[in-house]
């Protein structure tokens, strides 16, 4: 997977850590705070007209970076007071003189301090935050929510997890959150992400070589991440990779038909959907490109991926629960070919987990993908601790598979600790079957010859910009196969497509 340093992540720990390699060569810590309080002034003058502005700054250099922004503010004549209501002795360093330089009005923090302002700076926690908030700076945020006045974060909102996301209690809701260097997980991750608003990331002078010493295996997910395979001039269908999907009995063809009609669309050559005869009678009688072959059992699977010559597989929509998908998916796994297991594939196997494990350790050499929506995770994986993008990494590990953690917030991770966040999706993909759709693109990537990671995060990415390019109510999964092409020739320089 290429290695763009603009889609890594760092934890607020990570970020500590580039501050400090930062100064270790040569910044110093108060330049790196004058140039992020000074970024956060000049977001405030860029968006609005003069008007009072009201910045609370908290205890830490967040606070610090907010008495800048209080300077520079007043400096460019803007109406500004401070509320603060720690003890400037007690500020870390670089945020003390900052405080001290700060010659305008400072109020205690109280929602008091909010009368007669415009515009809300939100200076209170930052990166530092290590507990719930409470008391009366939780009053103050919720106070600076209910006033419907904009609020520009600094850092992160106030109350936000950098590291999950996660709300510690209540958080400040930001119109816009300004964040120095590279975006932070909890920019992302849910609630996190709907806390920040417009976020943007500027350079404090940290030079981008600390990446590699930080050693960061988080990211975002964007094409930067992955591309998709030319076509080539004098190429066949079979170069183009074979897809097989397994489909469910008589009454549940149609999730089976929605991977199938995904994969054909993302390019793979062939697609066939396997199974029953009298669940092909339905399938006969709706599809056209979409191939058919009777397979019921085990073996009778492993001959059609041999006289397929299927790349990549796919398991589990509406296949049912039990014995029958179970012993499918190990026909599959055994064969060697890369394969999706989704849904019911995943369920079947919730009280045998370490069967999935091991047949999946047998065959190292080619990509499993497990596509697990948060139930479907919990049932194979039982309770894991930590944020969503630790959740994932261990189920990666513990599984040898590539495992999408899929959401508002899909995250996918790799068995060798890498990880990706998606954020680039629409809540219209909350309908039935725009998951069966996804394990079809996964599998028509894998087919086309990609790699495991870099084929299941173009084919997150891609799924989400189907749904954002279908932009309006009423997206049914039906519409989602259709909107893949769009989506990849707007990645595809016109020469390769
Ligand atoms: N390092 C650099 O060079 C640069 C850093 N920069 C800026 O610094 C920020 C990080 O600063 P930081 O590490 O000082 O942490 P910060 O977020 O201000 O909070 C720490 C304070 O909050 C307190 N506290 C914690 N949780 C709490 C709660 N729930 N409720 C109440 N209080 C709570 C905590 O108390 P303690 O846990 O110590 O008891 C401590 O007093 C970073 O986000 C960026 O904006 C930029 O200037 C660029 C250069
Ligand atoms: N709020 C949301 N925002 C963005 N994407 C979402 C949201 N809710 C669900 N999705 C995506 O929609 C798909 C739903 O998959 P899944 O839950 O397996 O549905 P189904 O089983 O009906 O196909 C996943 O790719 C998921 O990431
Ligand atoms: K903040």
């Amino acid at each position: 997977m290429a290695d763009f340093e603009g889609t890594a992540l760092l934890t607020p720990s990570e970020m500590a850590r580039a501050d400090e390699l930062a100064i270790g060569q040569g910044r110093t810590g108060l330049a790196l705070m004058e140039a992020a309080g000074k970024a956060v002034a000049d977001a405030v003058r860029l968006n609005a007209a003069p008007q009072p502005v009201v910045v609370l700054c908290g205890q830490g250099n967040n606070g610090g970076d907010g008495f800048v922004v209080a300077r520079r503010l007043a400096a460019a004549g803007w109406p500004v007071h401070v509320a603060f209501s720690g003890h400037i002795d007690a500020l870390p360093p670089d945020a003390r003189t900052n405080a001290e330089a700060w010659t305008g009005e400072t109020l205690p923090l109280s929602p008091d301090a909010l009368a007669g302002c415009a515009i809300v700076v939100d200076a209170l926690l930052g990166a530092g935050l290590s507990r719930d908030v409470s008391g009366d700076m939780a009053r103050v945020i919720d106070a600076v929510n209910r006033s419907g006045r904009p609020v520009f974060a600094i850092d992160i909102p106030s109350g936000v997890d950098g590291a999950t996301g996660a709300v510690r209690g209540i958080a400040i809701k930001a119109d816009r959150t300004i964040t120095f260097f590279r975006k932070k997980p909890g920019h992302l991750l849910l609630p996190g992400r709907g806390q920040s608003g417009r976020l943007s990331v500027v350079d404090i002078g940290i030079p981008g070589a600390v990446l590699e010493t930080i050693g960061v295996t988080l990211r975002q997910n964007t094409p930067e991440l992955w591309s998709l395979p030319p076509l080539d001039a004098g190429g066949h269908k079979y170069g183009r990779g074979a897809v097989m999907v397994v489909s469910g009995g008589l009454l549940n063809t149609g999730a089976a038909r929605l991977s199938a009609r995904a994969a054909l669309r993302i390019g793979a050559g062939l697609v066939t959907l396997v199974g029953s005869r009298d669940a092909l009678q339905v399938h006969a009688a709706q599809v056209t490109a979409i191939m058919l072959r009777e397979a019921a059992g085990p073996e009778a699977l492993a001959e059609a991926i041999a006289a397929g010559k299927i790349d990549a597989a796919v398991i589990g929509p509406a296949a049912s629960v039990g014995e029958t998908t179970r012993e499918a998916s190990l026909a599959i796994l055994a064969s060697g070919v890369a394969a999706v297991l989704d849904a019911d594939a995943l369920t079947s196997f919730a009280h045998t987990p370490d069967t999935l494990f091991a047949a999946i350790a047998r065959r190292p050499d080619r990509p499993v993908v497990l596509t697990p929506h948060g139930g479907e995770f919990a049932r194979l994986f039982g309770r894991i601790e930590g944020s969503k993008v630790d959740q994932a990494r261990v189920a990666a590990e513990r599984s040898g598979a590539i495992v999408v953690l899929k959401g508002g917030d899909t995250v996918v991770a790799a068995p060798d600790g890498r990880a990706v966040i998606n954020a680039h999706a629409s809540p219209l993909l909350a309908t039935a079957g725009s998951g069966d759709v996804l394990a079809g693109m996964i599998a028509g990537l894998l087919a086309r010859g990609m790699t495991g990671l870099e084929a299941t995060c173009a084919a997150v990415w891609l799924h989400g910009d189907a749904a954002l390019r279908h932009g309006r109510p009423g997206l049914v999964s039906d519409d989602l196969p259709d909107l893949i092409a769009d989506a990849m020739a707007a990645i595809t320089p016109a020469s390769l497509r």
